[in-house]
């Protein structure tokens, strides 16, 4: 961090000074406004500045925008701390808001002040923005944008001198922390995916929107102990920067998620992202067509992220490296397709040693199909069986959907069905969202429940009819023949 301090007046002092000239502070600027010029009123500003400098004992940090060509992070977390102090310190506002943000950015205006108190220690900060004359053009560092600085914003931090060390050393880190949690608060989590204009000559790119899946792990209907492991899992996972970085290993998750249609696996995933918001990358293999294409999107994912990979087992076909050498015939590395072993090793070499806090999940509705090089330990983190609806699950989608909190003469006869067949979460959804009326839905979940018991019982007759036609024949055509026979 690089500490820009002015030679100072007393803390004290300072804001004695700034309190009796604050009422004639506001009146000069209404006066200024109104009467002078821009340039007139710039230097009259510097004129009371200089002055309030000259008064003894007090230190200020000035905190520039801009460092150099960069971003000043410290600035950048001044703004974000600063915006939790404004409403009920200022008066004047400026208020914005991106089309991306949820929420409303307060700012305060030119020449605001607003005192902070930090373990007894009374702090000012003030906002400054100075017009230059000239534009300069410059090369942003973050984003290689070509910037014309036609402006300067800064942060005066005043205090008393004797706090110098404590504030650079505590209340600024202090500063930083709050922002941080504040920016990951109000975060709005992000889906990426593959841009649609995929080709052999293009370069593919992600593409972004926000995340509009409103499924949580409230919401989510899994059984109660299997929910609470994933939820540990994740927060030991956040927490652990300094075990990953003890241990050597890369800061990275992989969980596996396997289970029929319908069971959720999506909406874990959606439950997961809004849980640590963090943003997910969804990795469409069947769009990826080279390993080098896979190199370079791994590559562009951001930290503190969740890449998906869906139906693993039938998205694409994934030939193993050494299919593809002898296909190539010189024994030259072929580029034209990529490799489950490629995929495997850019994810557990260099994709996850580059980032921090990487979450991979690979989701297949049969696990028994997966290729073993996936299946092996060490290789995902934690295997999770998305299964079939229980009754506490139920009563979770009735409570969700329905609102009903308590017992409902219904319940018992529906868990009673739910318990004794194959029910998926998203049918008996399907069916709780046909009414807005409790009863009614819950009668038509009743309904559909029967028919697919007879559906069940029925297919079940035809299913033990065929097998003894089958088992007839297969004895009279040959008796040794148990192979055909048990197929
Ligand atoms: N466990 C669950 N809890 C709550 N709702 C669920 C659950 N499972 C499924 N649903 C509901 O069913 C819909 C479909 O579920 P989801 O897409 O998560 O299933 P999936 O397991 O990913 O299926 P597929 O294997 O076809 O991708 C969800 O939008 C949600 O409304
Ligand atoms: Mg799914």
């Amino acid at each position: 961090m690089v500490v820009n301090f002015s030679g100072m007046p007393s803390a004290s002092s300072i804001f004695t000074a700034y309190a009796s000239l604050s009422a004639l502070v506001m009146l000069i600027q209404t006066m200024l406004n109104q009467l002078m010029p821009r340039q007139f009123q710039h230097y009259i500003w510097s004129f009371i500045q200089n002055y309030l400098r000259t008064l003894p004992s007090n230190a200020a940090i000035i905190i520039e925008e801009r460092d150099g060509m960069s971003s000043n992070e410290v600035y950048n977390a001044a703004e974000i701390y600063l915006s939790t102090k404004i409403r009920e310190n200022i008066d004047r506002l400026k208020v914005s808001k991106r089309h991306k943000d949820n929420n409303l950015t307060v700012k305060f205006a030119q020449c605001e002040k607003i005192v902070d108190f930090f373990e007894g220690i009374e702090l000012e900060w003030r906002f400054v923005y100075e017009e230059k004359k000239k534009s300069s053009k410059v090369i942003d560092e973050d984003s290689d944008n070509l910037l014309f600085m036609a402006e300067k914003k800064y942060f005066e931090l005043c205090f008393n001198k004797k706090h110098k060390n404590k504030v650079l050393d505590v209340y600024v880190p202090f500063m930083l922390e709050k922002a941080k949690s504040i920016r990951a608060e109000n975060k709005v989590v992000k889906l990426h995916t593959l841009a649609s204009s995929v080709s052999y000559s293009s370069s593919i790119l992600w593409d972004s929107i926000n995340l509009q899946h409103p499924s949580t792990f409230d919401t989510l209907a899994i059984e109660t102990n299997i929910k609470k492991a994933i939820i540990d899992d994740l927060d030991r996972f956040v927490r652990r920067k300094e075990f990953y970085k003890k241990v050597g290993k890369a800061w990275k998750r992989g969980y596996l998620l396997y289970g029929p249609p319908g069971t959720g696996k999506s909406s874990l995933i959606a439950a997961m992202a809004n849980y640590l918001k963090f943003d997910i990358y969804d990795l469409e293999l069947t769009n990826v067509k080279r390993d080098s294409d896979l190199r370079k999107l791994l590559l562009r994912t951001a930290n503190r992220s969740i890449l998906v990979i869906e139906d693993i087992d039938c998205s694409v076909e994934l030939p193993d490296r050494k299919e593809l050498m002898c296909a190539d015939g010189h024994g030259r590395p072929h580029d034209l397709k990529f490799t489950l072993s490629g995929l495997l090793n850019f994810i557990d070499g260099l994709w996850s040693s580059c980032g921090d806090e990487r979450i991979i999940v690979f989701t297949t509705n049969k696990r028994e199909k997966l290729d073993p090089a996936l299946l092996r330990p060490g290789r995902m983190d934690m295997h999770i069986h998305m299964s079939y609806l229980t009754p506490d699950g139920f009563k979770l989608l009735a409570s969700t959907y329905l609102g009903i909190q308590g017992h409902h003469p219904l319940f018992d006869e529906i868990g009673e069905s739910i318990q004794s067949m194959k029910i998926t979460p998203a049918e008996v959804a399907e069916e709780l969202m046909k009414s807005d009326d409790p009863d009614t839905s819950l009668q038509g979940l009743v309904n559909f429940l029967n028919c697919k018991r007879i559906e069940t019982d029925l297919s079940k007759i035809k299913g033990k009819e065929e097998n003894e036609v089958h088992n007839v024949k297969g004895l009279a055509s040959d008796d040794s023949d148990i192979e055909a026979v048990t197929d």
